[in-house]
């Protein structure tokens, strides 16, 4: 097998194979192999493409790339096409060869996660007198049946290091903000201090007197906020699998869902709501849910509630429905990323907190190994058929192998899907203007294997914890470095390894620069070509320089002196001073369900939008709906069995 495909762009590193720092890349053991499309001689745009009738030169790429990058010539990748499939499958052989590499299957289970895989993690305090962190779970008084939860359930055998940090920061009832790597364990971190808050409280819901049906509004004394809804289901599932006859009651309210059934959940109790803001605020308004009572606030995905046009959504849920302020209330907010602007926003809702970060904030973790390919834009279909030939050759793509693809456009998602599978390949997609029972169905699918390949939109961006997501392919890279990361967090999750490749092409420029750090901050090689695109993009790497990975430290650090180091390996590299608010005014978040399509400032219409009538299903999760109605289905039969119930539902009580 070859790599030729990838002279430059195959910058290797091992995945989970310590000993190999002399790794010899496979591209310079043979060096005679030319790359496919890659024309010798002083050409490699392919800009002496021939006029062959198809007008402008479809894979010539020199008159729209502006001469950059490996653009194959309409001859040679014409000729190279047609060659026969041993070839093809050389070409793509790279990518797939990596994935038999990949950890797939947790061959054992009860080991849980892979804790040498965060030995060196950075750590970073601040704040006034930090709880110190503790090593085991026996040393933090969670109590009984959440220990025999964790212990037995979860099979959690030992904290991650973001749980033996945070835990006992929330334990000691100090507010908290912390930064941690995608899939290094955030939901339990602050879900165990809060569960063990409720049982001290001594007036978990079901010891307390039956509701009078109908008439009772909820008191809960926690709330759990999420962006999305599927992700506010996931944590609802985790944290009754927590609860376990525990005797704490869980409940969620997300949008999409018919309301009639979380309302009647209400009505047995509820001591902590996991909830998605715009569903949230309508049961308030319909006096189901007070927020009075609450003691525990926690944010997850915190930065991105926060974000632009979100916040005045939180402001609301926070300091104007009757919740207690600062100070009489706890409040966790979470994230992989957070940027100093957002930290500022944030501090609003806190009060004397402890700022913490583990890992390099805002980068991804080398778990991941991370590849760029130069793709052209009309290249990317071809690209994507040919590796996904490969990976499936080698027996990656599958059941045990699931791959998630990141596009713009709701649109373009569902035209690749219906493209992949045509071709033959099974997939199903997930972006914001389907119904939620579709996509948590497009969900089941994916995670059972029935379709291995989802095709999603950002709406699947954070968040997500599918076990054997193998492979992230960027198809379309995000315009915002946080997206990139939280994207390629899906994999790679809990110690284990993964694959994530972009197909990077000349109008990514904007966000060459921060792709470039975010790679070399985890240990992966930036390919060479990918400098062309940083010099030539002053505009991007100001913006993204403003992006979270810059603002990591916390953001009080320039002006309060009583910040320390947790760990004799924290690290102090200052990132510069972000200035988030003002570079991100303009386009936003352009992908369609994070909008930043009207006026720079619209959210698309689905979990994030402005709503567009405020009644329709995609509306109201997120921000501007008016009247906050959330997609009723006229039938519970339109769910044929497969609603959100029966995916929900995780048979823990
Ligand atoms: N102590 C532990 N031992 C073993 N596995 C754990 C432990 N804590 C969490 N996990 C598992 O790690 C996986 C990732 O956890 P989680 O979804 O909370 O990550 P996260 O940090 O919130 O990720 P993201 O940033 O993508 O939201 C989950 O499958 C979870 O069950």
């Amino acid at each position: 097998m070859s790599y030729s495909y990838f002279p430059e762009t195959y910058a290797e590193k091992p995945v989970r194979q310590p000993g190999r720092s002399n790794y010899n890349p496979p591209h310079l053991r043979d060096e005679n192999i030319k790359p496919f499309g890659y024309q010798t001689g002083s050409s490699r745009t392919g800009s002496q493409a021939p006029n062959n009738g198809r007008g402008r030169g479809r894979y010539g790429g020199g008159g729209r790339g502006g001469g950059r990058g490996f653009v194959p010539g309409y001859n040679e990748v014409d000729r190279q096409f047609r060659e026969p499939y041993r070839r093809t499958r050389d070409q793509y052989d790279a990518l797939a060869e990596k994935l038999n590499e990949v950890e797939l299957v947790d061959e054992n289970p009860s080991m849980g996660i892979n804790f040498d895989a965060y030995e060196d993690i950075p750590v970073e305090t601040s704040g006034s007198d930090v709880p110190k962190p503790v090593n085991t779970f026996s040393e933090i008084d969670l109590g009984e049946a959440l220990n025999d939860n964790i212990r037995n359930r979860c099979k959690y055998v030992k904290p991650t290091p973001i749980q033996r940090h945070a835990i006992p920061v929330a334990l000691a009832g100090r507010d908290l903000m912390a930064c941690a790597q995608t899939g290094s364990g955030k939901t339990a971190a602050f879900c165990f201090p809060i569960i063990n808050g409720v049982l001290k409280s001594q007036s978990p819901a079901a010891s307390q007197p039956a509701f009078r049906r109908r008439e009772m509004t909820a008191h809960p004394l926690a709330l759990i906020l999420s962006p999305t809804r599927e992700l506010c289901c996931q944590i609802h599932e985790e944290a009754r699998k927590f609860c376990y006859q525990t005797g704490v009651r869980v409940a969620v309210a997300y949008g999409g869902a018919p309301i009639g059934s979380q309302l009647r959940s209400f009505e047995k109790g509820v001591d902590i709501l996991v909830a998605t803001p715009g569903r949230l605020t309508d049961v308030i308004e319909r006096s189901k849910v007070s927020l009075t009572r609450i003691k525990y606030l926690a944010l997850d995905e915190a930065d991105r509630m926060l974000d632009m046009g979100f916040e005045p959504q939180i402001r609301k849920i926070v300091q104007c429905l009757g919740m207690p302020p600062p100070g009489r209330r706890q409040t966790m907010l979470f994230s992989a990323t957070f940027p100093e602007q957002i930290q500022r926003l944030a501090s609003d809702f806190l009060s004397n907190y402890v700022f913490l970060s583990v890992g390099r904030v805002g980068s991804s973790t080398d778990l991941i190994l991370q590849k760029v390919v130069y793709v052209d834009d009309m290249e990317k279909q071809d690209y994507l058929r040919n590796l996904l030939h490969e990976q499936k050759a080698k027996g990656n793509l599958g059941k045990n192998a699931l791959t998630l693809v990141f596009v713009e456009t709701k649109r373009g998602a569902e035209s690749l899907k219906h493209w992949l599978c045509q071709i033959g390949f099974p997939a199903s997609t997930i972006h914001g203007d389907k119904v939620q029972f579709e996509r948590e169905r497009a969900l089941q699918l994916f995670k059972n294997g029935v379709t291995p390949i989802l095709v999603a939109t950002d709406v699947a961006s954070r968040g997500l914890d599918i076990p054997r997501v193998a492979h992230v392919i960027n198809f379309d890279l995000p315009k915002d470095i946080d997206s990139y990361v939280h994207r390629i967090g899906r994999t790679g999750r809990a110690g284990k390894s993964g694959l994530a490749t972009a197909f990077f092409s000349a109008k990514n420029a904007s966000i060459a620069k921060a792709l470039s750090e975010v790679m070399k901050e985890a240990h992966q090689e930036s390919p060479n070509w990918l400098a062309q695109y940083i010099d030539g993009s002053s505009c991007g790497d100001r913006r993204y320089r403003s992006s979270s990975r810059f603002g990591g430290r916390d953001y009080r650090s320039s002006t309060n002196s009583n910040s320390y180091s947790a760990d004799n390996n924290s690290y102090s590299t200052g990132y510069g001073a972000a200035d988030y608010g003002g570079e991100n005014g303009g386009s936003g978040y352009g992908s369609a369900d994070y909008g930043g399509a009207t006026g720079g400032s619209g959210y698309g219409s689905a979990d994030y939008g402005e709503a567009t009538g405020g009644s329709g299903y995609g509306s109201a999760d997120y921000g501007g709906a008016t009247g906050g109605v959330d997609y009723d289905p006229p039938a519970q039969a339109e769910y044929g069995g497969h609603g959100y119930e029966s995916i929900v539902a995780g048979g823990w009580e």
